[in-house]
């Protein structure tokens, strides 16, 4: 049984929120997230739960071979298979990279986890590798409505050097969730000509992404980037042709004789940034679209169906654009500002977490793969030309047809992006003016 869409009319999918899997208080996050499972599924629960542990410890693989076959068809619910879907994905990884130090890497995922991961994966329409339902959308839980606390259900290698990362990002998408009943505004809006909710409904937008980008910036305070580095990162990977231990693909027992392939986990999969990209009509470039596609099949079904919604629903950016409203405009631009700024941001974050990193232990070699991204992109190029592709949406003044940014933002000065931003090493000026990682790599040699 997979998860079907109730949903037949998506002309006004904002007034459909639901069938999507999107929730008007939490956005992508899983609204009533669970931590147990029904007691016939208590081994899975128990194993997930302290598999990091287990596998820092050299101790899981032994664990999950005595692991009874247990039947999947007993989860009873959609936030039971999000859980299910948790637990199991770490065990899997746990048991796939737990010798990688010492060169040791399974071909083949035992029965026990392979067939029902393989099945719940299906149910929720995405494939069955850790993912970011995996790690944040389902992995998290609150005393209370209105504690500030987020704890993990199922923590990762590290743990709890890296429980920082995921709590940012849940937080941010706790942030995105606060910014629906806006997204639900402008589109009302839209569709009834209503000039001023329009404007106050971008406002919002902007304020939200905003909000995303200062919680980003809370990264530093707790993630050293090391474990990060060393010990989150490796455990994320996928299998295929971009992995060094299993470029074959990796055989799930009882499922394929054949390795499959699938990418790794990374929070690009978190659907909040292409929601924005699909309301604002920002458009990447034909080298950056596959990537970002592809990282829809790692989505949930209901939330890459949101996606499409928004894409074939009513145009936000063509209404804007014949609007005669000055107004409306510049709450539009406002939004893709901050939206350059996020990305902005991001990449000087990504910068110290990956690419410092990745000279610090392997040093600027050529063949330098982890600097390509958890899915084998070409990082620094790739990351700039979502920015500035993003960044090329400002709309010009209707009269004079120039572009400019919104002079009340002072924090955002002309096209100039934060590059030199004190979290860059001298030596990244390279990597940041360049116009690829390889390009990079050859003038360093
Ligand atoms: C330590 C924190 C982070 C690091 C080191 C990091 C690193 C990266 C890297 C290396 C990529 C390239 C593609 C890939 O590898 O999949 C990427 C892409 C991306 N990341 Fe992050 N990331 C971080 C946090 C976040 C968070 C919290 C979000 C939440 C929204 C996010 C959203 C994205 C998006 C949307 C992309 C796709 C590119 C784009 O649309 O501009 N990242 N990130």
């Amino acid at each position: 049984m997979a998860f079907v869409l109730k949903i037949d009319r998506v002309d006004e999918w904002w007034t459909r929120l639901e069938d999507f899997r999107v929730s008007e208080k939490v956005g992508f996050l899983v609204e009533n997230s669970l931590d147990l499972l029904p007691e016939y599924l208590l081994p899975w629960e128990q194993l997930g739960k302290k598999a990091a542990k287990l596998m820092d410890a050299g101790e899981l693989k032994d664990q999950v071979e005595k692991l009874p076959c247990l039947d999947y068809t007993h989860l009873r619910s959609y936030e039971e298979y999000c859980l299910a879907h948790s637990l199991l994905s770490t065990i899997a990884h746990c048991y796939v990279w737990q010798d990688r130090d010492k060169g040791v890497v399974p071909e083949v995922l035992p029965r026990a986890v392979a067939v029902p991961w393989y099945h719940v994966s299906q149910y929720l329409g995405l494939n069955p590798v850790y993912c970011y339902l995996a790690c944040m959308l389902a992995n998290w839980k609150k005393e209370s409505e209105d504690s500030c606390d987020i704890e993990l259900i199922c923590g990762a290698p590290g743990t709890p050097h890296t429980d920082w990362f995921f709590i940012v990002s849940i937080q941010i998408e706790i942030d995105f969730g606060k910014g629906i009943k806006d997204i639900i505004k402008t589109y009302q809006a839209l569709t009834t000509g209503d000039d001023n909710g329009l404007i106050e409904g971008l406002q919002g937008i902007a304020d939200t992404i905003k909000r995303m980008q200062q919680t980003l910036s809370r990264m530093h305070e707790k993630q050293d980037p090391w474990p990060f580095y060393n010990k989150l990162r490796p455990f994320f990977e996928g299998w295929g042709a971009q992995s060094k231990f299993l470029p074959e693909g990796l055989i799930y027992e009882g499922v394929s004789d054949s390795p499959l392939q699938y990418l790794g986990g990374s929070a690009a999969q978190s659907s909040t940034i292409q929601t924005f990209d699909a309301i604002l009509g920002v458009k990447h470039t034909a080298e950056a679209v596959p990537y970002l596609r592809k990282i829809r099949e790692y989505m949930p079904a209901g939330h890459r169906e949101f996606l499409n919604a928004i894409e074939n629903g009513p145009s936000l950016r063509n209404h804007v654009r014949l609007s005669r409203d000055d107004g409306v405009r510049k709450a539009y631009n406002k939004c893709i500002q901050a939206l350059t700024e996020f990305r902005s941001y991001h990449f000087t974050v990504t910068v110290k977490y990956v690419l410092l990193q990745s000279y610090k232990k392997n040093g600027k070699s050529s063949n330098n793969t982890d600097a390509q991204g958890a899915g084998g992109t070409y990082l620094v190029s790739f990351l700039k030309s979502t920015r500035d592709q993003t960044a090329r949406c400002i709309l010009g003044d209707r009269e004079t047809g120039q572009m400019k940014w919104q002079a009340d933002d002072m924090d955002l000065e002309g096209l100039k992006m934060k590059e030199s931003s004190s979290l860059l090493h001298p030596g990244t000026n390279l990597i940041v003016k360049s116009k690829s990682d390889q390009e990079i790599f050859k003038e360093d040699h």
